[in-house]
């Protein structure tokens, strides 16, 4: 049975997406509920034009559904200021494409012009470079965008995203570029911050340790939304990505390590 997300007094965000029109015709996204409760880090998955960038761009009113409402803390994302959604959402897009000639502060500083107004100019300068210590920048905060590799690119994006103060933030493949301790790293960062998180995860063993919830999206409609341990299942795998999953125990720990393998026929 699919359970959805919906439901919990305490959440975040809610949404519900009855539809969302694709430009030139048909449907991107339809019958997709979920809420993310406070502090909660909920994985989107789902092959390549499922639908999990769209979604994350409808969350930040990019997108409008025509039918449908998302709710940030209680409001209408829509009825929200453009000004008040930047103080509140956080967005890691895949495609940014900020000004390489800034400095590494510069651009991390740019997470902060939504609060310009409402601090003092010490404070964001301290919440700036707390935000570059905690993605272990430090050293680096006065090259040029252009003079870092992908990966440490990428850490800038996310302490650009963290010197935000946000409650909600939304990650579109936020590990690309880095390698695999640093996949890890990121995104226990962004865990231990408390913030609620909307993460879209390619890989499916990141998923697993990261992920509070899953939501497993199948052309453009959600196919289950629930913990790793009951979507991360062949059942579920199998229809959408033509996976199978099974679990073996850790050799030294006895802990239950899950396996993901495309089944071979014949
Ligand atoms: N502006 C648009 N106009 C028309 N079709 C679009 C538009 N944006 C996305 N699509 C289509 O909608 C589908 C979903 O795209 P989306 O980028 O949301 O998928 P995705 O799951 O994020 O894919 P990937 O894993 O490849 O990044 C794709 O078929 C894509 O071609």
């Amino acid at each position: 049975m699919t359970e959805d997300c919906l439901g919990t007094p305490e959440s975040v965000l809610s949404v519900n997406i009855l539809s969302l029109a694709r430009p030139g015709g048909g449907e991107l996204l339809s019958a997709i509920r979920f809420e993310a409760r406070a502090g909660e880090c909920l994985a989107v998955i789902g092959p390549n034009g499922s639908g999990k960038t769209s979604l994350l761009r409808a969350i930040s009113q990019e997108l409008a559904p025509l039918k449908g409402e998302i709710r940030l803390l209680g409001r209408s994302m829509s009825a929200l200021s453009r000004q008040q959604r930047a103080r509140q959402v956080a967005v890691l897009a895949q495609n940014d494409t900020p000004d390489m000639r800034l400095s590494l502060e510069d651009y991390v500083a740019l997470g902060r012009i939504p609060h310009v107004r409402d601090v003092p100019r010490d404070v964001h300068d301290a919440i700036v470079a707390s935000a570059i210590k905690e993605t272990g920048l430090q050293r680096l905060r006065r090259r040029s965008l252009s003079a870092l590799s992908g990966g440490e690119r990428q850490r800038a994006a996310l302490a650009r995203v963290l010197a935000q103060t946000p409650d909600l933030v939304l990650l579109d493949e936020p590990t690309n570029h880095l390698d695999p301790p640093g996949r890890m790293e990121l995104l226990s960062l962004v865990k231990s911050k408390g913030i609620t998180v909307v993460a879209v995860l390619h890989d499916l063993s990141l998923t697993e340790s990261f992920a509070d919830r899953v939501l497993l999206l199948s052309q453009g409609k959600s196919a289950i939304c629930d913990t790793p341990e009951r979507v991360l299942v062949s059942e579920y795998l199998y229809p959408v990505f033509g996976l199978t999953s099974f679990t073996v125990p850790h050799p030294d720990t006895g802990k239950a390590l899950r396996i993901f393998e495309v089944p071979h026929h014949g």
